[in-house]
């Protein structure tokens, strides 16, 4: 079942990576999914245009939809300035505890916080429960259907500001064609597509990139 295949990447991980070291975190999930079993991280190739876009952001506050395993949240969290935090939602306690052990075993446990439960709850809480005035970069990694309404659920709570940046995993596979059609339509986007592959795969897929216009 599914929890047993994400706990053997935990293992991978505790086998194959130097604790404390983030990217060696990163080769070994990469590793383990290339060579052992597929997973939906959002692997090397779209990573590496993950890697780009948060060093050209150099955000203080991010959020992740859809921690998953943490292999996202490690790249991203490893790339951030000392002050700067990721909070990452997740509703599945299985996956939120392996990624809590991903992430603790990355030595990343300040720059991340883990919080457990939907999107569409948490959203309207993060000014209250975090301190988050507005997000400065948004991962949107989660089920796909989601993303839409969770991008209008951000605008209406205040937690985007003019320069915040939206991106968007699996525009293409599994496709999210509804935010897709919002975010390169709508007059308070400004929106780019970066091409590449299925995580571990020769498919198609990208990531778009989106700036909050206010
Ligand atoms: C709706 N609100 C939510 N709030 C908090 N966490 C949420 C969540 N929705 C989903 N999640 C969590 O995010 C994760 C879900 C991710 C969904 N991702 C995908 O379906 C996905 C799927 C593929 C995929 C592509 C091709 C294929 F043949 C099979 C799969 C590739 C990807 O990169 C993907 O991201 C899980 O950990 C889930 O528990
Ligand atoms: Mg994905």
């Amino acid at each position: 079942n599914y929890y047993r295949d994400v706990n053997r990447l935990l293992h991978a991980v505790q086998k194959n990576a130097t604790k404390g070291d983030p990217r060696s975190v990163v080769k070994a999930i990469d590793n383990f999914c290339r060579q052992k079993e597929w997973a939906m991280n959002v692997g090397d190739e779209k990573g590496c245009i993950l890697d780009s876009v948060v060093s050209e952001v150099n955000p203080v506050t991010v959020l992740e939809l859809g921690t998953y395993c943490g292999y996202s949240t490690v790249r991203i969290a490893s790339l951030l300035p000392p002050r700067a935090k990721i909070i990452t939602l997740e509703f599945n306690p299985d996956y939120a505890k392996i990624a809590r052990q991903v992430i603790a075993w990355a030595g990343l446990e300040d720059k991340i916080q883990v919080v457990e439960g939907p999107s569409g709850e948490w959203i309207p809480k993060m000014k209250e429960q975090f301190g988050v005035k507005t997000f400065d970069l948004v991962f949107l990694d989660h089920w796909k259907d989601r993303y839409l309404p969770d991008t209008k659920l951000l605008e209406d709570c205040g937690l985007l500001r003019k320069g915040t940046i939206l991106l968007a995993d699996n525009v293409i596979c599994p496709g999210t064609p509804d935010y897709l059609e919002y975010v390169r339509n709508s007059p308070r986007y400004k929106s780019q597509y970066f091409k590449s592959h299925l995580e571990y795969t020769k498919a198609e897929d990208g990531l778009e990139k989106s700036v909050f216009l206010g």
